[in-house]
């Protein structure tokens, strides 16, 4: 599969969407007819295609296509990274920040995308934890580098504005592989990411 920028909403996926969010004002009660929800349907139709655009795309396909021969062989880090995501219990976002580090292995990766597959894979119905997975392979799978690190710090809206009600609580996850599994380069990518460059 090739990968394409978030462009144009699809005609047929905008109507559909369309008459569901209808039927979802309708059902909550509003009137989906009064002047300011009247092009509700539509404008919500093309913000979940928006958000959920990371099912058309091919992530390795985004690495493979900026691999550069290199003779580095020392870690790059990218930290803070925003991602807004769906949790896919509640379909309500989640957000925070990726820090992502790899080892190259003969090739780095042009550095926008790393974030670029963030976005990818948070652009879908999704867990923290596969999130997390999901980076962490793609990178391991196409880049094949001596190590991968991937850490997300993540608030989730679904245990703010419901349920449980935590407005502070923040999840980490993290998933490391190669090298990052040594305890010394884990350190290091954790010691760099939380600003302490003592
Ligand atoms: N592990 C994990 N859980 C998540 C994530 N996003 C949301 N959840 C949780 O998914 C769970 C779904 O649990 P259920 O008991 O089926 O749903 P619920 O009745 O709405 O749960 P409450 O949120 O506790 O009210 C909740 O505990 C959410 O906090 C995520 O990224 N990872
Ligand atoms: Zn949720």
């Amino acid at each position: 599969m090739s990968y394409r920028f978030f462009e144009e909403y699809s005609e047929e996926t905008t109507e559909e969407l369309k008459s569901n969010f209808s039927n979802i004002i309708k059902g909550i009660g509003e009137d989906v007819t009064r002047e300011g929800i009247i092009k509700t349907p539509e404008r919500a139709s093309k913000a979940m295609q928006f958000l959920t655009s990371g099912y058309d795309m091919d992530p390795a396909a985004i690495l493979e296509g900026a691999m550069f021969a290199e003779d580095y062989n020392d870690m790059v880090v990218i930290k803070d990274i925003e991602l807004y995501s769906l949790c896919e219990h509640h379909m309500l976002p989640f957000f925070g920040k990726a820090h992502i580090a790899y080892i190259p292995n003969g090739h780095i990766v042009g550095l926008s995308k790393i974030p670029r597959i963030v976005d990818v894979f948070a652009r879908r119905l999704q867990v923290q934890e596969r999130l997390t997975h999901d980076i962490l392979e793609c990178i391991n799978g196409t880049l094949k580098p001596q190590g991968v690190a991937v850490v997300i710090e993540a608030s989730h809206m679904c245990m703010m504005m419901r349920g449980v009600q935590k407005q502070n609580s923040v999840t980490t996850t993290s998933g490391f592989r190669g090298q990052f599994e040594k305890i010394e380069t884990r350190n290091e990518f954790l010691k760099l990411i939380s600003n302490d460059l003592s």
